[in-house]
């Protein structure tokens, strides 16, 4: 059995710690966090054991840096030196490129991924990017294990990281905000609020399942919903006249913006 000891047990790190135990028993979590009350929780979740303090690192196979691009300057410093030489860093900060990771720590088998929240649900996409140094069969092990509960895809530049983060990776809160929004304006049109929460819920999940499914483009399922002089046309229209495209675009550059200067 391989060990794999998570620096952070936030949002995202409980999603994938999850995500490996429902889909996979072939490792031992060890979990920390500087508040101690999250390690504790997740602990309990995957049967794993919470690492109360960073003065007595256990050694294992992984480890996962998993705290916000803004604390990792301080967790390397407390980390460096303490962690088995052999071991892979698998890292899911934004931003932080390998050579940060590499230099701040040490270590030179570093897995870079951008990740997303749906892998708690068996649902995730995951980007890699390896450094060199990462051998063939930690590259398989770690593909496997990812594969247990998303969709992995393997970049060979580091620099599409940060290009595909404010698409997959943030790309979730797009979708939550749409489906607010809607469910807001539902309710304010006089339907009961679990109504239009499941409504919209279920608009969503159904809509991604037929484009999963379907071999027709995503423009060609929205001409099938779309009937002409009816009713979605007119909502397309004012998307149209009122450039939800333009609006995207500038959000997703903003985002790109972002995840440059983080690596910086
Ligand atoms: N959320 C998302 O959808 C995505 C997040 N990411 C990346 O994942 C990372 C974590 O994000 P997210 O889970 O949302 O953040 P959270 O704020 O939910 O979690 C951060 C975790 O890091 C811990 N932490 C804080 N300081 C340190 C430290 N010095 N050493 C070790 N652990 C520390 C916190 O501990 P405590 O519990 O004690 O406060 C907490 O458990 C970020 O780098 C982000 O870029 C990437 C893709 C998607
Ligand atoms: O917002 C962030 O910075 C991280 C990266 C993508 C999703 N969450």
């Amino acid at each position: 059995m391989k060990s794999l000891l998570s620096f952070g047990c936030g949002n995202m790190a409980q999603a994938i710690v999850e995500g490996m135990n429902k889909s996979s028993k072939e490792l031992e979590y060890f979990l920390y966090t500087p508040s101690n009350t999250r390690a504790i929780e997740l602990a309990k979740v995957v049967s794993g054991t919470h690492v109360a303090d960073l003065s007595k690192i256990p050694e294992c196979d992984f480890y996962m840096l998993s705290c916000k691009p803004q604390q990792f300057e301080e967790l390397a410093k407390s980390i460096k030196g303490k962690l088995k030489p052999s071991a892979t860093i698998i890292s899911i900060l934004a931003g932080t490129t390998t050579e940060t990771i590499s230099k701040s720590l040490g270590v030179s088998k570093v897995l870079r991924v951008m990740p997303n929240t749906p892998s708690l649900v068996g649902a995730g996409v995951n980007a890699f990017y390896f450094t060199d140094e990462v051998g063939s069969e930690e590259r398989h092990f770690l593909n496997d294990i990812f594969s247990g509960f998303s969709k992995v895809f393997t970049f060979e530049k580091e620099e599409e990281i940060d290009l595909i983060t404010g698409f997959s990776g943030s790309g979730p809160a797009y979708i939550f905000e749409f489906s607010r929004i809607l469910t807001e304006k539902m309710v304010s049109m006089g339907i009961a609020r679990d109504i239009a929460t499941e409504m919209i819920k279920w608009t969503f999940y159904g809509s991604s399942k037929l484009q999963l499914e379907s071999s027709d483009s995503s423009e060609e399922l929205r001409i099938k919903v779309t009937s002409k002089n009816g009713v979605t046309y007119e909502a397309l229209e004012v998307f149209k006249g009122e450039g939800l495209e333009k609006i995207v675009d500038m959000a997703i550059d903003a985002a790109y913006n972002r995840a440059v200067e983080l690596s910086k």
